[in-house]
């Protein structure tokens, strides 16, 4: 189906289709990254840091007015990659399209945010990435308020000479306190076309649930004048391999706070999967998936569970003394 496809041109030809909908009954659904029988697997995910990470390193983000610091990976460290989608929205709630809409959270999705922040409170986060889009910006920002190092989540403004100037910040100290947030339009969700602000139930109504499953699970399948997850990766992909693996080779820990689809296109890239695996991967808003970037690759580590629970922290043992650190910061 062509990008350009219009919905009034496919009203006419989905009117009559009722395909079964024989995919949704693979789809795994839960609390955590979730692919088919890979559910609750954390396996090694051989990556692209070779290949794509001496082209592209860049410098390690900095607040303004930082003093820059070295590239040159760590030979025996390892960062964590915290990922979350962002919580309930406002259109979710309403249960509409909502791709590059800029929506803001509700109450619940607030509380997903703030739910979210305790169960990574542990977890190093040095930098943070997210769309510019406000409901992943305001996650990643009540889940920060939640963190026991209680630094600073302090957006990054470089759209303009002024506002870089005009953002500066004067004390060594309190820049130490902070933590650069990096918005990035290449994290957005991706772009639902003319489906934007029609909602899900209707659509599916009116087009056929296939159709619309297609629309909205397939790789390379747009939705009208849309992106396909396939067109998102081209940007959202790019990006983490251009700004956010340099970061993570040089020892940063990296929290990416974005979108159902730009992250589908991401954890698709990290954890290799197929254009028929990513079919059924789900993931369900303001829930924080973990991953430890070691040695060039990436280690799925699920979700972590909650502050209090030894699971986690149990993982490596520098998040092991990470979290001692805290305990002993915060006694
Ligand atoms: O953009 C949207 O509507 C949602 O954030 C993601 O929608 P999806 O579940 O249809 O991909």
């Amino acid at each position: 189906m062509a990008a350009s496809t219009s919905l009034h041109a496919l009203s006419s030809i989905k009117l009559w289709s009722t395909g079964s909908f024989g995919l949704e009954k693979r789809t795994c659904h839960v609390n955590c990254v979730s692919v088919g029988r890979r559910c609750t697997n954390a396996r090694n995910l051989g990556i692209v840091c070779a290949s794509n990470s001496q082209s592209s390193v860049v410098e390690p983000v900095q607040l303004p007015g930082s003093p820059k610091s070295s590239t040159t990976p760590k030979k025996s460290s390892e960062s964590a990659l915290i990922l979350i989608r962002h919580g309930e929205s406002l259109w979710n709630e309403k249960n509409l399209f909502t791709g590059c809409v800029d929506v803001p959270l509700t109450p619940k999705g607030v509380e997903e945010a703030i739910e979210a922040g305790k169960r990574i409170c542990n977890i190093p986060v040095d930098v943070i990435y997210t769309s510019s889009l406000i409901r992943a910006q305001m996650t990643a920002m009540l889940a920060m308020m939640q963190h026991r190092r209680k630094k600073v989540p302090i957006i990054v403004h470089n759209e303009s000479e002024r506002a870089h100037k005009w953002s500066q910040i004067y004390s060594e100290e309190t820049k130490k306190q902070s933590i650069p947030v990096i918005t990035a339009w290449q994290l957005n969700e991706r772009m639902y076309g003319e489906l934007q602000g029609l909602n899900k139930q209707e659509t599916a109504d009116r087009f056929g649930k296939e159709q619309v499953h297609e629309w909205r699970r397939s790789y390379d399948i747009p939705p009208p004048d849309g992106e396909s997850l396939e067109m998102c990766a081209e940007r959202a992909v790019a990006y983490f391999k251009d700004h956010i693996i340099p970061q993570l080779v040089a020892g940063k820990h990296v929290m990416i706070a974005a979108h159902g689809n730009s992250l589908r296109s991401i954890i698709m890239h990290l954890d290799k999967l197929t254009s028929q695996e990513v079919i059924s991967l789900e993931l369900s808003t303001g829930i924080p998936m973990l991953y430890i970037f070691k040695e060039g690759k990436f280690i799925r580590r699920g979700s972590p569970a909650g502050p209090s629970e030894a699971g986690v922290y149990a993982y490596t043992k520098n998040l092991a003394q990470y979290r001692q650190k805290l305990d002993g910061m915060i006694q």
